[in-house]
């Protein structure tokens, strides 16, 4: 079995048991109320606040919330800064509040939905909605990488699942068996979304012919990378299926796990990784005159990109090769800045890090392009590539949907109910 190296912390958020729910039918929450808040009394002993103006903000029936489309209806700034309850009721299915805003009906939440509401204080983590344990990797991948037959993808959704789940998990993940045809992998990347077309084009199949003006498409070594840091929104997933290895010898593939990097960094120099998470890196990919792609910000976005609210690792941003000029560095940074890149640099070089596979026809390989750098060794002949790109909306909603439909309430990992 693959050596495990550390989750990135135990990220399993903590689930709301069912248990929880039943036992509100049998006995409902007391709950007080006055002219600024509700307070909810559990049977746990806890207890939660909400303001007035955030109930009714967030009422749950028909007049202010659509069922089906879980939409706002109701104009939340037209609800009066005095909105209080007229009348309040603690109901087995939920609470209902009677408002002095003149709204004929009263408004009702379904104590599950209230408790993983709660925000005074937070009852639930909701903050790993996209996210279940990830499991950093090194070289050591190699004794046993994520794979997945071809059948089981193209014939069961739960093959998807499992699929993909593998890229929540480790970032990378290999489907194996696959028919070698451009035609079957492209059919084959349709198993988990529509394809996100580029200035490279939808569905591309290349060697190294300089079709399009980027190093990709020569026969040149590519070190460690993501694709589209010039990108406001950089591709989310990436496929490869190499169809034919270069005739002449090299094209070997690489893979990195920018998560476990990061978080090398971070142990070894607390100042190289903030620099890192907050220098702005301007990019670009101009060597095609149908195309200028510049990100929106045009200072860029860093190399080690955090969630804002919990500050776990979001998004890795690297590609040394479409690093613009760098005109917006202060000068006190200049020597920091390169100090910072060059430890960057050392940790994805490391051997220990890197997982070298020559990929085949047959062998495809999917890796999340917001975690996982990837290269290439420089080749001789010819070599011919196929693959596609896939958001990374498109990708998570496309494993939430499948959770939903596959796994245990409790295994799913997300809050279905905080729309
Ligand atoms: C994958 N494909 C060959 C279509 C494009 C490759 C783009 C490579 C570019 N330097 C970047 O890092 O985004
Ligand atoms: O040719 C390859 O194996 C990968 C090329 C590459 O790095 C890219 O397309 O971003």
């Amino acid at each position: 079995m693959m050596t495990h190296l550390r989750s990135l912390r135990n990220i399993n958020t903590k689930r709301f048991s069912t248990t929880q729910i039943r036992s509100f039918a049998n006995e409902p929450p007391k709950v007080e109320y006055d002219d600024k808040q509700v307070k909810v009394n559990w049977e746990s002993g806890r207890t939660s606040s909400f303001h007035n103006i955030w109930l009714r903000d967030h009422c749950r029936s028909p007049h202010s919330f659509h069922s089906i489309t879980k939409q706002r209806l109701v104009n939340t700034s037209l609800i009066p800064s005095n909105i209080k309850p007229i009348n309040i009721e603690s109901t087995p299915s939920g609470l209902s509040i009677k408002w002095n805003d003149g709204t004929e009906q009263p408004s009702s939440y379904p104590w599950k939905w209230l408790y993983q509401s709660s925000y005074n204080p937070k009852l639930v983590d909701d903050t790993q909605l996209r996210k279940n344990e990830k499991v950093l990797w090194d070289s050591r991948i190699a004794n046993n990488p994520p794979t997945i037959p071809y059948e089981f993808v193209m014939n069961d959704d739960k093959g998807v699942l499992n699929w993909l789940s593998k890229i929540e998990k480790y970032g990378i993940g290999f489907v194996d068996g696959v028919t070698p045809t451009a035609e079957a992998t492209e059919e084959l990347t349709s198993r988990i979304a529509f394809i996100r077309e580029t200035h490279y084009g939808k569905f591309w199949d290349f060697t190294a012919d300089l079709k399009h003006g980027d190093t990709a498409y020569t026969d040149i070594a590519l070190g460690a990378h993501t694709d589209t840091t010039y990108f406001t929104d950089p591709i989310g997933l990436q496929l490869f299926h190499l169809l034919q290895p270069a005739t002449s010898g090299g094209g070997e593939s690489l893979f990195v796990d920018g998560f476990y990097c990061a978080q090398q960094l971070k142990e070894k120099d607390i100042n190289a990784f903030n620099t890192l998470v907050n220098t702005p890196i301007p990019a670009h990919s101009v060597g095609s005159p149908e195309a200028i792609m510049l990100p929106s910000q045009r200072s860029g976005y860093p190399i080690i990109n955090l969630d804002n609210l919990t500050q776990d690792l979001l998004q890795i941003r690297y590609n040394n090769d479409d690093r613009s000029v760098m005109t917006n560095l202060q000068p006190e940074m200049i020597e920091e800045f390169y100090r910072s890149l060059k430890l960057w640099s050392e940790i994805i070089t490391d051997s220990a890090n890197e997982y070298w596979t020559p990929l085949s026809a047959g062998r495809v390989v999917l890796f999340d392009n917001w975690r996982v750098l990837h290269g290439r060794a420089s080749f001789k002949g010819k070599r011919r590539l196929c693959g596609a790109y896939i958001n990374h909306d498109d990708y998570a909603s496309r494993l939430l949907t499948l959770k939903e439909k596959f796994l245990d309430e409790n295994l799913r990992n997300t809050h279905g109910t905080l729309f």
